[in-house]
């Protein structure tokens, strides 16, 4: 686990540090069918999309908000479209892939891609190796599902992480 220091910097993205390819890393994705809550490793973090109003009134958004509350702690963190805030619970994070400003709104393909990129960003920072997913976008917020694939593939390419995809 990085310094808590890391961790506060990464929280006000005082680092701009740019996406880097590390040497020999290898992004893996895959995709599994399982429940996101019972089946992603322990040590994995977890990410999703919501609004900037982190509204999460329907869809597996509102199950992250039951299962890890904390909404005041991210509304606080005040990110915006694109951005992506987080909460940490122990050994893992919990990030918070803001992709739209209003919960009744759906994503931009540049905000979707964007948002992703800030992601990326957040992970290196924090030293994430593991992370596992809903398939993000593909569902109420209806971005074609190849579409998302690629650029799942695209933003992290190079990045030293083990990224799961979960459907049920
Ligand atoms: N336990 C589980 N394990 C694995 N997969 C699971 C699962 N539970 C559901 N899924 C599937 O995971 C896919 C994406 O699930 P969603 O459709 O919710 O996410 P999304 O990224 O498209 O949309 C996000 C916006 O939806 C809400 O906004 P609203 O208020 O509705 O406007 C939010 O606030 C966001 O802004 C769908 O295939 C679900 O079947």
């Amino acid at each position: 686990m990085k310094s808590n220091k890391l961790y506060s910097q990464a929280l006000s993205n005082n680092i701009k540090k740019p996406v880097t390819k590390s040497e020999g890393s290898k992004f893996n994705l895959i995709e599994r069918q399982g429940d996101l809550f019972v089946n992603a490793p322990q040590n994995s973090s977890l990410a999703h999309c919501v609004s900037a109003d982190f509204r999460m009134g329907k869809g597996i958004a509102s199950i992250f908000k039951e299962k890890f509350q904390s909404v005041e702690e991210l509304v606080s963190q005040k990110k915006g479209v694109g951005e992506v805030a987080f909460l940490r619970r122990n050994e893992q994070y919990i990030f918070y892939i803001i992709t739209k400003e209003k919960y009744f709104q759906k994503p931009t393909r540049r905000n979707f891609e964007n948002s992703l990129y800030c992601l990326r960003r957040l992970c290196e920072e924090l030293g994430v190796k593991v992370l596992s997913a809903p398939k993000i976008g593909t569902g109420l917020d209806k971005l074609p599902p190849e579409f998302v694939r690629k650029t799942i593939s695209k933003v992290f390419d190079g990045c030293d992480l083990n990224m799961t995809i979960f459907y049920l």
